[in-house]
């Protein structure tokens, strides 16, 4: 385990947040049991994973009559400590997770995003919540994006190599930008993927309470309670869910900066076959 001295932690090739990170539970996680009926959520860190947590929750409250509370948990390796459920979500890169995951049988849903509103909000975010983290610039955030000196290390290793590993497991990709463009067929295919047959009327439930606007004003899913411990300073930052739009990089990015990203991006997905979407208007 590498100390950077600063608020992360290098574990096996990893950058963990150092705060509350539990280093024995990671040391045992390979071995953390796995059930077939488990579903994992991973996702690199602002890709989307408040926003699936609250859709799997619904689409199985429907089934099991209460919703599952794992939201208002958090780091060190986010809800993976969460048994009784069957729900998991973590950032986990695919050589770091539990390796009965490998059952083929739990299944795995990997939620993707375009890398330069990750980048972006993950700015944000890093500005508003992770207390150690320093108040860089959008330049000096981009460079320690670019080297993978974050939480959740390289966003281009972490989507290539759960991909590139894919046949390892039982795993459906989904992009942030197709939940947003139509979420009802984002959860069609969710619930096809699990197995589940949603009647309309659920479907439209489920569809209408995982909205921005519903989750904006929704406690848990809105990390409410975690916002309300933290110092006043930072609660006047703003809430959790800040926009939820396709396309913001524009807002914050300079052309020198894109440019930069574009040769990057370019040079690192070379031949990888998903694809992305930067902007909702240039469809
Ligand atoms: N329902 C819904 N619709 C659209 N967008 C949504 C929704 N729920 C969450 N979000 C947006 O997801 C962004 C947070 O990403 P994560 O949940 O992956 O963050 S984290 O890694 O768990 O910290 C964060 O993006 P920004 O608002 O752009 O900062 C959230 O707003």
């Amino acid at each position: 385990m590498e100390d950077t001295g600063r608020h992360l932690l290098k574990f096996k090739g990893y950058y963990f947040k150092r705060v509350g990170l539990d280093v024995d539970f990671l040391e045992n996680l390979d071995d953390f049991e796995i059930r077939d009926d488990d579903v994992f959520i991973i996702t690199y860190p602002k890709s989307g994973t408040i926003w699936s947590q609250q859709l799997l929750s619904l689409i199985y409250f429907e089934e099991h009559g209460k919703r599952t509370e794992n939201l208002e948990t958090v780091d060190p390796v986010p809800f993976l400590d969460a048994r009784p459920s069957h729900l998991f979500s973590t950032h986990l890169p695919h050589y770091l997770v539990p390796r009965g995951l490998k059952n083929k049988k739990a299944k795995v849903i990997y939620i993707y995003r375009n890398p330069k509103d990750v980048m972006c909000l993950y700015f944000h975010f890093s500005h508003k919540w992770a207390e150690n983290e320093a108040k860089t610039t959008i330049e000096e955030f981009m460079e320690l994006f670019l080297e993978g000196k974050v939480t959740g290390s390289l966003w281009f290793d972490h989507i290539k190599s759960w991909y590139e590993h894919r046949s390892h497991f039982n795993i459906h990709f989904m992009m942030y930008e197709d939940m947003k463009k139509d979420l009802i067929n984002s959860v069609l295919k969710v619930c096809r993927f699990l197995g589940k047959e949603l009647n309309e009327e659920v479907l439209d439930a489920v569809v209408r309470q995982a909205t921005f606007q519903n989750m904006k004003y929704d406690p848990l899913a809105n990390y409410e309670s975690i916002l309300n411990s933290q110092p006043e300073g930072k609660r006047k930052e703003g809430p959790f869910l800040r926009k939820g739009t396709i396309g913001d990089w524009k807002n914050h990015m300079t052309v020198e900066q894109n440019e930069r990203f574009d040769k990057i991006f370019q040079i690192k997905m070379k031949d990888f076959p998903l694809e992305f979407i930067w902007d909702i208007n240039e469809e």
